[in-house]
């Protein structure tokens, strides 16, 4: 478990801890390595712990700018990656599914592993087979070092692939700060919020003539007990699965 003293990370590793289907065999982190975490011996970095520590799936709350390396690091070790911490583009997904292809390896990761967004982006899908106009926004934290979060960026790339939505002015081309028509991921428009009192949520909305549909999910990201059964759903099926799957609500 990487992270495993993180907001995400801390209650994941106490549920494995915990979870008789698991043994927890190795934390990361890097403030306890050298210390026991849940029970499990603790190390200062993901390398050392698949040189150490012996383990089938490597779960990855870190963060944007490590998970990456966490993840392929993984895979030439012969591990399974269950992949939670945002960040990771398209591009770097692909790449990640080449390699755990090359190792015959599986990864999961899920923009969030939170049963309710699962279903959120569910419906969010089925949304976009039947409107041609949709964009979404999402809300977060201050902190939050990325943008926009995985759970709007694993449903704006899935929407894109559905259809690409309809504009009267293509946002590129937009008189004045085209910024402020939001961010193009997969050709959907996401419009990233960060201020006080938010915590993490994605609204998809719709339009169809003069009507609007709106989908939201609401999380308190200070809880991330609603994380543990998709996360450890995920760690079970990844060891039958070979290559990248994206989207706990492939999983379910
Ligand atoms: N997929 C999902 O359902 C969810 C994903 N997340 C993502 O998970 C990540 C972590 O989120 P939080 O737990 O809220 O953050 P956090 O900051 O509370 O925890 C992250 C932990 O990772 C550690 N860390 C950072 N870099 C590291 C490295 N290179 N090696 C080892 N440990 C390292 C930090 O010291 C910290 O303890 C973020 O990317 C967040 O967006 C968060 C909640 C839900
Ligand atoms: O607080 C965060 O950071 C979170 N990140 C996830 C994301 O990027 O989608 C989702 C989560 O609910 C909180």
């Amino acid at each position: 478990m990487a992270g495993a003293t993180g907001l995400s990370g801390g209650t994941i590793a106490a549920a494995f801890a915990a979870d008789p289907r698991f043994d927890l065999t190795a934390c990361v982190a890097r403030s306890s390595a050298g210390e026991q975490v849940q029970g499990a011996p603790c190390f200062a970095t993901v390398a050392e712990a698949l040189t150490e520590a012996e383990f089938d799936v490597l779960v990855d709350y870190t963060q944007a700018d490590a998970v990456f390396a966490h993840t392929m690091q993984a895979i030439d070790a012969g591990r399974r990656v269950v992949i939670g911490t945002s960040g990771l583009t398209a591009a770097d997904y692909a790449k990640i599914d080449d390699a755990a292809r090359a190792a015959r390896l599986g990864v999961v990761a899920s923009g969030n592993f939170a049963l309710t967004a699962a279903l959120m982006t569910r419906f969010s899908l089925m949304a976009a087979e039947y409107l041609d106009w949709f964009e979404i926004i999402d809300y977060s934290r201050p902190k939050k070092t990325d943008a926009p979060t995985g759970t709007a960026r694993e449903l704006a790339e899935r929407m894109g692939d559905i259809k690409k939505p309809a504009f009267e002015v293509d946002p590129a081309t937009v008189k004045g700060e085209p910024g402020l028509r939001g961010g193009s991921v997969n050709g959907v428009q996401v419009h990233s919020i960060r201020m006080p009192s938010y915590s993490a949520t994605v609204t998809s909305t719709f339009a169809a003539g003069n009507s609007r549909l709106t989908i939201t999910h609401d999380a308190d990201s200070h809880s991330a007990d609603i994380l543990v059964p998709g996360t450890l759903l995920a760690a079970q099926k990844v060891m039958g699965i070979t290559g990248l799957l994206r989207g706990l609500d492939n999983l379910l």
